[in-house]
């Protein structure tokens, strides 16, 4: 029997999923690993922590399924994305922990340099926020001890986590990224297909720190991790591998993946869109040469409200609890949760805003605080999808794909679609991202099919059709905006 090996490695754990000859999951392995907060709005992650961990559930997840490196077509590589790494180019060692997405370290020096939005926009089509990987490498450059003198001297190595953990695997041997992560890096020109010169001078990044640029299919070198020689085929930044995985290879398809935050990406096919309503111009995926872009919409926060309701109020056992729970709610309270925890990403990009919850009556309890906490997920993804369209013109027919963890959650996913008024399709399989990383490398391999024949596998769980009417849909998104100007900070 033939596998591929999908690395999924995520910002809260890493996990190895083997996908059979029919792209069915075989077996699975995870690892969770410490989020450091040295300082506050600051996330790091052990690097060393990350590449153990790869290990170990690579070689769990074969023992699992009683199978070697000889059994192993492919891997696939999907990761958490512009987290940056920077490492010494002899020795291997990072020069400091891995700055993690989430980390807002460089809020004031992005505010410093607003003025050059503008033309970083309109080539990276990002947006001047910490999110992106080019302030923390910057970062890393000014307040390590002799980062910056080795750097200029060719001594160090840049890469988001996928360039670093292939540097491992494959022993130092290459030092490469795919299109999708680099294009998160605020260093690369998404038209042009190259890192911005004029922009690495800008924010002082030597150009011989990047990674060379490759498709998604493509080969990435081997390793022998597994005990063989394996080739590493595919690699993909999750938000674009799950895009991958639900097949949304048409332009004007749209998937929202609900994890820790939610990430919206919508196929825009081979032209780049540059929003003018604050999303985010991206890389989708890159075959044969060709990228195909996406509009992308960023929540920090979906799933992690619920884990807010579990371990900070305790009202909660389990996610799953949510649903009995916001059924109980009393249908007159109208409550707003923005769960502005660590600011508001797109469209409001505010990293000051923090959460607040209005309408509390005395009545209000346990079950409308769920209700709204589940409720505040599908007002977010609204706002994006107001967004989109106000970008690309009508989303037409388009019919919102969801994955993720709280995809599972038919409570708000029947909500999403009555405040969308559009259907939402949930497919069989949920693990979309590893799928997507998985394919990438099979289709690579020559063991699974092409583009098209991968599309046609694309199965429906359930489709979620709007129920609410259009009045009351019209009253609790207003209500919604009205809650959501009075966290803004500006
Ligand atoms: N039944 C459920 N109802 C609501 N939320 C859920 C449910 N199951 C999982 N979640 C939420 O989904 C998230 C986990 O999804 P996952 O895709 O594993 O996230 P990540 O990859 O970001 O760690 C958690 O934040 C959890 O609160
Ligand atoms: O690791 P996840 O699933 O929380 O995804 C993180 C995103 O890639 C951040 O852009």
């Amino acid at each position: 029997m033939t596998y591929i090996l999908a690395i999924d490695q995520g910002t809260t754990s890493s996990r190895a999923i083997l996908f059979d000859a029919d792209l069915k999951i075989a077996a699975t392995a995870q690892q969770e690993f410490t989020q450091h907060f040295p300082d506050s709005g600051w996330v790091e992650h052990d690097v060393d922590d990350l590449w153990n961990s790869v290990q170990q559930t690579c070689r769990t997840v074969l023992d699992k399924q009683g199978i070697t490196a000889t059994d192993v077509a492919g891997i696939g590589i999907t990761n958490q994305r512009e987290t940056t790494v920077v490492w010494d180019r002899e020795t291997g060692t990072p020069v400091h922990r891995a700055i993690v997405w989430q980390d807002r370290r460089t809020a004031a020096y992005c505010r410093e340099m607003k003025s050059h939005e503008p033309m970083v926009t309109a080539r990276t089509g990002l947006l001047m926020d910490p999110y992106f990987s080019s302030t923390k490498l910057r970062w890393i450059l000014e307040n390590v001890d002799g980062a910056r003198a080795k750097a200029e001297a060719g001594k160090l190595l840049f890469g988001t986590v996928d360039s670093y953990l292939i540097w491992k695997l494959t022993g130092g041997q290459r030092h490469v990224t795919d299109a999708t992560n680099a294009a998160r890096t605020m260093l690369y020109n998404i038209h042009e297909g190259r890192w911005d010169a004029e922009i690495c001078k800008l924010l002082n990044v030597p150009m011989d720190m990047l990674p060379e640029v490759l498709d998604c299919a493509a080969d990435f070198g081997t390793t022998d991790l597994l005990g063989g020689q394996t080739p590493i085929l595919g690699v993909a930044g999750d938000q674009q591998a799950a895009t991958v995985g639900q097949a949304c290879f048409g332009k004007g398809m749209l998937k929202s993946t609900y994890g820790t935050g939610c990430f919206a990406l919508l196929n825009t096919g081979d032209t780049p869109v540059t929003s003018t309503h604050r999303l985010l111009g991206t890389i989708a995926y890159q075959l044969d040469g060709k990228p195909t872009y996406a509009l992308e919409g960023s929540i920090f926060i979906a799933g992690a409200v619920v884990q807010w309701l579990r371990d900070g109020l305790g009202i909660i056992g389990q996610a799953s609890d949510t649903q009995p729970l916001a059924d109980k709610a009393d249908p007159q309270q109208r409550l707003y949760l923005v769960p502005a925890f660590t600011g508001l990403g797109a469209p409001h990009w505010d990293p000051d805003a923090r959460g607040a919850i209005f309408g509390l009556t005395r009545g209000s309890g346990p079950a409308e605080f769920a209700r709204a906490a589940l409720e505040s997920v599908g007002y977010q993804t609204r706002d994006l999808l107001e967004a989109m369209k106000a970008d690309v013109g009508d989303l037409g027919k388009t019919v919102l794909r969801v994955d993720g963890g709280m995809s599972a959650s038919d409570w708000s996913m029947q909500f999403l679609s009555d405040i969308l008024g559009a259907p939402v399709d949930r497919p069989e399989v949920l693990e979309t991202t590893a799928l997507g990383a998985a394919w990438l490398a099979g289709m690579r391999a020559g063991v699974y099919p092409d583009q098209a024949g991968f599309a046609e596998m694309w199965a429906l769980e359930k489709r979620f059709e709007p129920k609410m009417s259009e009045d009351e849909r019209a009253t609790r998104y207003a209500g919604w905006q009205d809650a959501v100007s009075r966290t803004l900070t500006r």
